[in-house]
């Protein structure tokens, strides 16, 4: 832990980066995998499990916290690390993704973005200023800039323009969050799939001397190869020193194949989402619980596992709960994958210490193409 916000590098290989991140609240080791925490809780855990499995840091989300219970409700508690019972970092997404959405969005300008709640149709107005106070008022240790995503295929024009906002509020951003060393306001390079406005964004960012870069404007719903083909066109213009942090990402072999490309941060509600649905991510590929095959299998999803939901369950049991709807199948689950998630996170942090990332990143995922599920 440290009194300012530090990036420390220890080790690369290839364009595969190993590092931390210090803050006061504690020490993100990087590459890191984000627990979503949507509404103040990481859905079907207990944080005490969550950082028990190896999450240094989890997610927050500006929209739904400001909806409900409130950001001036929240710091009359004391903030979110004291009212959710969460001691490590908190990164808070600034709002901007989630009003396009999830919000009936009625307004967006330069002033910022208008809208109606999700959850009882109030109306509401967002600028870069009023994002970055409430997520002050969160007590939020790394603050995401206000920014505009917009879902792919899109006009180039759109695109440009968009980007071109997000630059604008980007400054606003930087202002308004003013000088907090113990705290970090990262900008979020834009540009959709267009090269030279991904350079653009990331130039312009880098510019401003942010402590840390996202990329966004990714996994919305583009192929793979499109939102690769972006980091590496990106990645190389943004600062070495500072922490980079992909938006929203993803699978399991979206991570790998991301962290080659030089990324640092994820965050997905990929884990917690699908193990509600039934799914478990396994060091052997996917398993669909919800599959009659597994009614009356008696293992569990890897004996070999630390982890009590993948050691000591067995799919039949899953599948009879995941098949009744009941709570527990998606605890388990959500357990499940983030454990697995976590496990995969400090392989790859091993991998790169020890300059042998391309083989483990071939090894792993040819594990999942053999199964064995
Ligand atoms: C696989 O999960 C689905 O895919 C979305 C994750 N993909 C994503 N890309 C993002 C881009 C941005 C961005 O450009 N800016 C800001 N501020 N935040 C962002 C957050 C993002 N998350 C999840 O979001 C929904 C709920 C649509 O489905 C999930």
């Amino acid at each position: 832990m440290t009194e300012t916000f530090q990036f420390k590098l220890h080790a690369t290989d290839g364009k595969a980066r190993r590092g931390e991140v210090s803050m006061p609240r504690g020490t993100i080791r990087t590459p890191a995998f984000m627990p979503v925490g949507t509404v103040g809780t990481v859905k079907a855990m207990y944080l005490d499990q969550v950082k028990d499995l190896g999450a240094d840091i989890i997610l927050g989300n500006t929209y739904h916290l400001m909806l409900r219970p409130g950001a001036e409700r929240v710091a009359r508690l004391g903030g979110l690390h004291n009212l959710i019972r969460w001691q490590g970092p908190i990164l808070t997404d600034s709002g901007g993704f989630q009003v396009m959405s999830l919000a009936g969005l009625r307004k967006l300008d330069e002033q910022g973005v208008t809208f109606k709640s999700h959850v009882d149709g109030a109306l509401f107005h967002m600028s870069p200023e009023r994002s970055i106070e409430i997520q002050g008022l969160l007590d939020s240790d790394i603050q995401m800039q206000l920014d505009e995503c917009v879902a792919l295929p899109a006009e180039p024009k759109e695109i440009e323009r968009a980007m071109e906002m997000s630059l604008r509020w980007a400054e606003r951003c930087k202002v308004a969050f003013g000088d907090q060393p113990g705290k970090a306001m990262f900008g979020i390079v834009q540009g959709g799939d267009i090269p030279e406005l991904r350079v653009r964004s990331a130039e312009a960012l880098k510019g401003l001397d942010l402590k840390g870069y996202a990329v966004g404007g990714l996994a919305v719903g583009e192929p793979q190869e499109v939102m690769l083909r972006m980091l590496d066109i990106t990645c190389p213009e943004l600062p070495v020193e500072k922490p980079r942090y992909l938006m929203g990402v993803g699978t399991p072999d979206d991570i790998l194949r991301s962290v080659a490309q030089g990324i640092d941060m994820f965050d997905c509600v990929m884990p917690t989402r699908s193990g509600r649905h039934g799914l478990a991510f396994t060091r052997h590929g996917r398993i669909n619980l919800r599959n009659a095959r597994h009614a009356e299998d008696m293992r569990p999803l890897d004996e070999q596992s630390s982890c009590p939901a993948t050691r000591d369950y067995s799919r039949a049991y899953l599948h009879h709960l995941i098949r009744s709807n009941e709570s527990l199948g998606g605890m388990l689950l959500s357990w499940n994958n983030l454990a697995y998630y976590q496990e995969l996170m400090a392989g790859i942090r091993l991998a790169i210490e020890e300059g042998r990332f391309a083989d483990f990143m071939a090894e792993t995922q040819e594990t999942w193409r053999r199964g064995d599920l």
